[in-house]
């Protein structure tokens, strides 16, 4: 990976003291292409961090993304840069393929999403459908940080296998990445440092 970071999809992202009603002063550093596994007990925070960084929830401390202060930029502009793909997404428009934006189609196809299941009402899907349609919107959309809770969750192995792919293709183009798993293979495969919480706080950091 080069070290330029402001080409679109380049990206190096900065929390610092990072503070909400859930978590307590987390600061972490990733550079372009660089991704970290957040890991912890169920309740320590880790989907509250992904939403203090998306600027979700009320939150306090600094977010740069390639030395731009996020408190600097639009929060349009600062959505279109971060994706925040939660562990169950919600859905506003009727039909799946209405979710994806335009060429998304190519990326769900990739994500085992075959043409014909787009026209279908978004509700008929399969839990494992919906999480791939929602991975395919974010990943189409060439954010520069991606924070992806628990995206295989609801997948078999082969389309496990093929979101992998997907993301270290993204990690390739010079994202940074923030996932939440529970599976140490996964973070094994996907080649990431561990970062565990902790009541809300950075228990670790390895
Ligand atoms: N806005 C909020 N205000 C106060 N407490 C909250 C808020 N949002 C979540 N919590 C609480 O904070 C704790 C951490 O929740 P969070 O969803 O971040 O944990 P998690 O590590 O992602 O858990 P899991 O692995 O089960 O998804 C939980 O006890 C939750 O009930």
């Amino acid at each position: 990976m080069g070290s330029q970071d402001n080409g679109e999809g380049v990206s190096r992202l900065e929390v610092r003291g990072l503070g909400s009603a859930v978590i307590r002063d987390v600061s972490l550093r990733l550079g372009p292409g660089e991704g970290l596994a957040v890991t912890g007990p169920s309740g320590s925070g880790k989907t509250s961090l992904f939403r203090a960084i998306a600027d979700l929830d009320p939150n306090e401390g600094e977010v740069l993304l390639s030395g731009e202060a996020r408190s600097r930029m639009p929060a349009p502009e600062w959505r279109r840069r971060v994706a925040y793909v939660p562990a169950e997404p919600a859905w506003w428009l009727e039909t799946a393929g209405e979710h994806l934006p335009e060429g998304g189609a190519a990326m769900a196809k990739r994500l085992g999403l075959a043409p014909a299941l787009l026209g279908k009402p978004v509700a008929s899907l399969s839990t494992g459908e919906r999480q791939r349609l929602a991975l395919a919107a974010a990943f189409a959309r060439a954010p520069q940080v991606l924070l992806l809770d628990e995206p295989t969750s609801a997948l078999d192995e082969a389309n496990r296998g093929d979101v992998e792919d997907a993301i270290l293709e993204m990690l390739a183009g010079g994202a940074a990445l923030l996932i939440a798993s529970h599976d140490p293979a996964q973070v094994g495969r996907l080649g990431l440092a561990v970062l565990r919480m902790q009541d809300g706080r950075v228990a670790e950091a390895e």
